[in-house]
């Protein structure tokens, strides 16, 4: 199988073209696939595909084999490819995905592709559609959780996939790897969960860690950058628009009243490979 190594900000996948490859395969083998020492390494990997909707179908695997709904960093991956690979000729195209028709625009500078900036869609603070395990407000705002005997508040966020959005005095020194994975998989989130903590250091700055469903600590989540973001505004802590900056580097966010986020941030290509699958 042949195969393109991406990265948006460091949270890194493995590009397969479906046009030209059998991908019912990985879906079976992708664990292993995403593997770091056993196999090619990635936070996650990316069909592309034919759609009958959009110009293109994208669908995402988690590094633990868990297919996602919608993927921010990769969405800006997933259009570089395409755009640099000619599958789709303008720089504006639409991706089919499980969370509905994202919108990536590509943009191009002196000839060479600067950023990707991405209308993802409105996101929702309803409790059904984050989704949570009861309905109990109208919005998802300031919601009580408590894990290891410590209590937080948290909003909860879908853009296509769950955000838990807890807001953090001190982002540096939070125990990231402690608390992510025991919120991940609280009994309050049916579909488990996506968990940013995030400190507010400035009306249009935020500064966010990450704890992936399905793939752990990343250096960056493009849609938890965009959950975080619209968390922060819902709650009057940041203006619309804010610059969220993660381990991997930072992501531009503008959030609209009638509830349309749009990201923007670098898609990198790192290498191309061939690998058999059946050693795996
Ligand atoms: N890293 C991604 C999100 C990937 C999917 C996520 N782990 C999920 O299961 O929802 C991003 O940049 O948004």
């Amino acid at each position: 199988m042949k195969f393109t190594k991406m990265h948006g900000l460091g949270n890194d996948f493995i590009v397969v073209n479906g046009f030209i490859e059998d991908v019912r395969i990985i879906f079976d083998k992708a664990a292993k696939i995403c593997d770091r020492h056993r196999g090619i390494g990635a936070d996650g990997i990316l069909l592309v595909l034919p759609s009958e909707k959009a110009d293109l179908k994208m669908r995402i695997i988690n590094s633990d084999g868990s297919e996602a709904d919608m993927c921010g960093n990769g969405i800006r991956c997933f259009a570089r490819y395409a755009f640099s690979r000619g599958l789709v000729k303008k720089t504006n195209m639409t991706v089919e995905t499980l969370a509905g028709i994202i919108k990536p625009e590509v943009i191009v500078k002196d000839d060479l592709i600067e950023s990707v900036r991405v209308d993802m869609g409105c996101y929702s603070l309803k409790c059904k559609d984050v989704p949570l395990k009861e309905d109990v407000k109208e919005e998802a705002v300031d919601l009580d959780i408590e894990v290891d005997g410590q209590g937080f508040k948290f909003t909860g966020v879908s853009m296509g996939n769950p955000h838990c959005v807890i807001f953090v005095d001190d982002v540096e020194s939070f125990p990231v790897e402690q608390l992510g994975p025991k919120i991940e998989n609280h009994p309050f989130f049916p579909k488990k969960t996506n968990v940013e903590f995030v400190q507010v250091k400035g009306r249009d700055f935020l500064k966010m860690r990450v704890w992936e469903r399905g793939a752990g600590l990343t250096m960056a989540c493009g849609t938890g950058a965009c959950a975080s973001a619209v968390a922060a505004y819902k709650k009057g802590l940041t203006g619309p628009k804010v610059t969220v900056n993660l381990p991997g580097g930072d992501l531009y966010i503008e959030v609209e009243e009638s509830g349309r986020v749009y990201m923007t941030g670098p898609a990198a290509e790192v290498y191309t490979g061939e690998i058999d699958l059946n050693i795996l």
